[in-house]
């Protein structure tokens, strides 16, 4: 079984202004509102591929119901840990460019704390547990290291989607697999990355840190897989950049439909690709039409 765990889940609050003018009155375009939080995203590309998950983590308030209503209504299995406070709501500001504001979240107790690890205790021989999103300021900031040992201890597989040092941290645990953007790639070794061979030595980098596999997305300039065994670089189809909020997750989701029904990694890379630009090109994430009709357009070299 599959579990993602969401620390920090969201609504995402979609909006559009055409000529944003800050200090001004704005008038929206057109809003709209998901439930979010990457691994909610994770749960919710999975189920649309056919595969389902257990959506783990902190929630509260009426907006976590609104997550939760949400995630019943798309037939996905939740388990979240209810806490006091409002789970946050993430602007998403469409303007001339895409501009975040993600929300605080609510302070989680250490009975709510203690809760979400027995569940992780509970995990089995080949679960896989999906850690992605940002870590609450009022948990440590090795909480997810502290998950990923017990997970492994279980036997289960950990997949990792966060930034920063914590991701340095948590490479250490040998998690099954990583995915930075190039953005976080850069930010963790304190360098600019722009290109794939610029992406790559610090890509080996975690592998040699521990991490099983590592895939770095570069938005519209592709991808990389990185193994053991080779480095794979895949293109991404050209399209109408949408919305590209959960792109990242949705690659993680796609590559995981793949590997969980035993396929190749490769084709799970291209699957998570496709699924990732399927997104991109979409106003929320992507369908499962969407991402067989892309998969044809991913191409993939074996790099020497
Ligand atoms: N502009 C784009 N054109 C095509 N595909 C895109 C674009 N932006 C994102 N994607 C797809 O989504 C994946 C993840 O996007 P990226 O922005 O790198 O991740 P994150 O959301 O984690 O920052 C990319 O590997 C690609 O497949
Ligand atoms: O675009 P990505 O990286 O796939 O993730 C998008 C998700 O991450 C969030 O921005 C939350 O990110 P953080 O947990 O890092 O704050 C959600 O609002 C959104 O659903």
């Amino acid at each position: 079984m599959i579990y993602t765990c969401t620390l920090n889940p969201s609504v995402d609050y979609v909006v559009h202004v055409q000529d944003f003018q800050l200090g001004d009155l704005n008038r929206m375009s057109y809003d709209v509102k998901f439930p979010g939080g990457k691994g909610i995203n994770v749960s919710r590309v999975l189920k649309r591929a056919g595969v389902e998950s257990e959506a783990l983590g902190f929630i509260g308030g009426f907006t976590g119901a609104y997550v939760e209503e949400c995630l019943k209504e798309e037939g996905i299995s939740t388990n979240f840990i209810h806490v006091n406070g409002d789970s946050r709501i993430n602007i998403k500001l469409k303007t001339k460019s895409e501009t975040e504001i993600n929300g605080q979240g609510p302070v989680i107790s250490n009975e709510q704390v203690r809760k979400l690890i027995k569940q992780v205790e509970n995990l089995q021989n080949d679960d896989v547990l999906v850690l992605a999103g940002s870590i609450p300021s009022s948990l440590p900031s090795d909480f997810y290291t502290k998950l990923s040992k017990i997970a492994k201890k279980q036997g289960a597989k950990v997949v990792v989607d966060v930034s920063g040092k914590v991701l340095l941290d948590i490479v250490e645990q040998g998690p099954f697999f990583i995915k930075p953007n190039h953005h976080e790639l850069g930010e963790l070794f304190d360098v600019t990355i722009e290109t794939p061979e610029e992406a790559i030595p610090y890509g080996q980098r975690l592998l040699e840190l521990g991490a099983e596999n590592v895939a770095i997305s570069m938005a519209g300039k592709g991808a990389l897989l990185i193994t053991r065994k080779a480095i794979y670089q895949a293109t991404v189809p050209k399209g109408n950049v949408k919305n590209s909020v959960g792109a990242g997750d949705s690659l993680v989701a796609g590559f995981l439909a793949t590997i969980i029904n035993n396929g190749e990694i490769v084709e799970a890379f291209r699957r998570g690709v496709a699924s990732g630009s399927a997104t991109a090109f979409s106003l929320e994430l992507c369908t499962q039409e969407d991402v067989e009709r892309l998969i044809p357009k991913i191409e993939i070299k074996k790099l020497d």
